[in-house]
């Protein structure tokens, strides 16, 4: 059911091409001339009329990359002028600068150099720092990347017309976070009018800081996406054999190009709107409990009541104790409302071994949540969590030892604070050392990509990622963890064990949805909450009915525009619907 992109950290990145070249299938020289001539081919692509550029070179293959985007550009017509390290690592990024050499000069990278009067170039190419950053940079580096971020009154100048290789030089590209500066907005993010990176995206392309920074995000394929499909153990295609570790959806949600729609987003739409199930009963739908407070909260319950029906459960409860019922009784007529004053007239509603899911939270009541939770937890229903429930289960850390893998947690980041106090600290706290482990020793263990792939997802990046904090919260609570924001992410408990296989981390989603601030609004969570809790009461598996309740959710956001509020978004669903399946079923 989950479509998306499937997306690689720097470490997975480095380790495949690593391996690619360790199997002979291509060389590192290779994959740096395609890499470099993507580049170039982009930048021509947005400026057709040869201008002046300035590369500035790193001393790794990100800046092995910039020489070969100077040749290229130098070759189409180009006045460029290379600014470089004199040190140089890697025999790659050697030989491209000994290239480049053969037709101009390198001046040395320096702030003066870059600022030199009369040499303004209408593109500059970051090539300094790509997947191989490891520390804050220091020094004069700092310093021109912070000129090129703006310092020097430049805002303007540099994002119009910096093209970033891989990514805006300082960021991180696990985490999307500016490596040495505080998280959150920098006054002088490095950023780009457009990114170019390379094969698949990585999680700092759609976390933090990443969305805006990068600028446009063109993802180019250098050949190693054929490599891995032909690759032993990678027939018949890299993600049916395997379980993906990352996979991220894109703001379309895969539904506003009919270029990209394949053979799942057809299922997808077809099971959505129910047109797979002809002779369907109510009942094999599904039927939600929605679980609301009491008189003067029910706002909150009723819009996920309302969510969960439009998303297509069969039968949807509302369940606010006894007093509360009349505050209730408005519309929509379709939702049946049923009193459940304790545990006790939950437990006994919950033989009805036809209700199949269950949310808790939005309106509840921190109280009548923490009494209502155990309950919740022990009928072992697939279930949401959300807002008060999160609240009463960080309050009784005791009630944590009955969630299970049917859950879905919902936080957003101070929920996510309450509940995982230590992994919020190391989100906004100092940046840990980078891991130990040599991406480049992962060659090893091919031909064997499921042992490489599981080794390798264990591997960090140099900043701690709000994908390390969902995925080690999924592990240690037991439940999906879906921690919200305009970068959503989703992860699911750890570890599964395929058959014959190692074991492989859970799978973890990014949902990226930079491009509708307006769906931070009152209520919006609470509909959110309805959705998924309506995808799971219908037979969604946890770690689905959270993805695809994201980008449903962002897109019905998307779908209205501007000036939405909380209780426009369930009535976005059905044309959401009705888009999916027109543009699906494009030929
Ligand atoms: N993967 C692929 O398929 C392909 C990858 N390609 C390209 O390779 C790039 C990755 O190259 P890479 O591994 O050489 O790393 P890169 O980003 O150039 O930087 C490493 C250098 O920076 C240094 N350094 C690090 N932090 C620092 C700091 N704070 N301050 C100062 N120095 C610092 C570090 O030194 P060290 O840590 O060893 O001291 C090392 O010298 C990738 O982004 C893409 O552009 C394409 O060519 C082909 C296909
Ligand atoms: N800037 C933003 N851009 C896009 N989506 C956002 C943004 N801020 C918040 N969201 C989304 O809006 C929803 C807000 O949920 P929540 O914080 O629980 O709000 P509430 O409690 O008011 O319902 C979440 O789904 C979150 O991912
Ligand atoms: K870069």
């Amino acid at each position: 059911m989950i479509s998306g992109t499937e997306i690689l950290t720097a470490a997975q990145m480095r380790a495949m091409e690593s391996a690619a070249i360790a199997s002979g299938a291509v060389t590192g020289l290779e994959l740096m001339e395609r890499a470099g001539g993507a580049v170039a081919g982009h930048i021509r692509l947005r400026w057709p009329k040869p201008g002046r550029v300035t590369v500035l070179c790193g001393p790794g293959n990100n800046g092995g990359d910039g020489y070969v985007i100077a040749r290229a550009l130098w070759q189409a017509g180009w006045r460029v002028r290379v600014l470089g390290l004199d040190n140089t690592a890697g025999p790659d990024a050697t030989e491209m600068r000994r290239r480049w050499r053969e037709i101009g000069a390198v001046l040395p990278l320096t702030e003066d150099e870059l600022r030199c009067p009369g040499e303004s170039s209408d593109v500059y190419v970051d090539a300094i720092f790509g997947t191989g950053l490891t520390r804050p940079p220091e020094g004069a580096i700092a310093r021109i990347l912070a000129y090129l971020g703006g310092s020097g009154g430049d805002w303007g100048f540099f994002r119009d017309r910096l093209v970033a290789v891989d990514c805006p030089s300082g960021m991180c590209l696990d985490s999307g976070a500016f490596l040495g500066t505080r998280r959150g907005p920098g006054e002088y993010d490095l950023r780009a009018r457009m990114t170019v990176a390379f094969d698949s995206p990585k999680p700092g392309h759609l976390l933090e800081r990443g969305p805006d920074c990068c600028g446009e995000l063109v993802i180019a394929d250098i050949g190693l996406r054929d490599w891995r499909c032909r690759a032993p153990g990678g027939r018949g295609g890299w993600r049916s054999q395997r379980p993906a570790s990352l996979t991220a959806i894109w703001p379309d949600f895969g539904i506003a190009d009919p270029r990209r729609s394949d053979g799942d987003d057809r299922r997808k739409a077809a099971w959505l709107s129910k047109r797979d199930d002809p002779g369907g009963h109510k009942f094999g739908h599904g039927h939600a409990l929605i679980l609301a407070g009491g008189a003067g909260q029910g706002g909150a319950a009723r819009l996920a009541a309302r969510a969960a029906l439009r998303v297509g459960a069969g039968l949807v409860t509302l369940c606010p104790p006894a007093p509360a019922l009349t505050e209730h009784a408005g519309a929509p007529d379709a939702l049946m409302r049923r009193a459940v004053d304790d545990t006790g007239a939950l437990r006994a509603l919950l033989e009805d071994r036809r209700i199949t899911a269950l949310c808790l939270g939005p309106g509840a009541g921190v109280g009548r949540a923490a009494a209502l939770l155990p309950g919740v937890l022990s009928s072992r229903r697939p279930c949401v969590l959300d807002a008060d429930a999160l609240t009463a289960l960080a309050a009784d850390p005791g009630l944590m030892g009955g969630l299970h893998p049917g859950c879905v947690l919902t936080p957003h980041r101070g929920e996510f604070a309450r509940l995982f106090p230590d992994l919020d600290a190391r989100l906004s706290g100092p940046q840990p050392p980078a891991p130990d482990l040599d991406p480049r020793d992962m060659a090893r263990f091919m031909p064997d990509l499921v042992a490489y792939r599981a080794a390798l997802s264990e591997m960090r990046g140099p900043a701690y990622s709000r994908l390390d904090a969902a995925r080690d919260a999924a592990t240690r609570s037991g439940a999906v963890i879906l921690l919200k924001g305009p970068d959503t992410v989703i992860a699911e408990p750890a570890p599964r064990v395929l058959p014959d296989g190692p074991a492989i981390p859970g799978r973890a989603i990014i949902h990226s949805a930079f491009d509708v601030p307006w769906l931070a609004t009152a209520g919006s969570g609470d509909v959110l909450a309805g959705i998924i809790t309506g995808l799971l009461a219908r037979g969604l598996p946890p770690l689905d009915a959270a993805a695809t309740g994201a980008g449903l959710h962002a897109a019905a956001a998307r779908r209205f525009g501007p000036g939405l509020i909380a209780d426009d978004l369930p009535e976005e669903i059905p044309g959401l619907f009705r888009d999916m399946e027109r543009i699906t079923a494009a030929p």
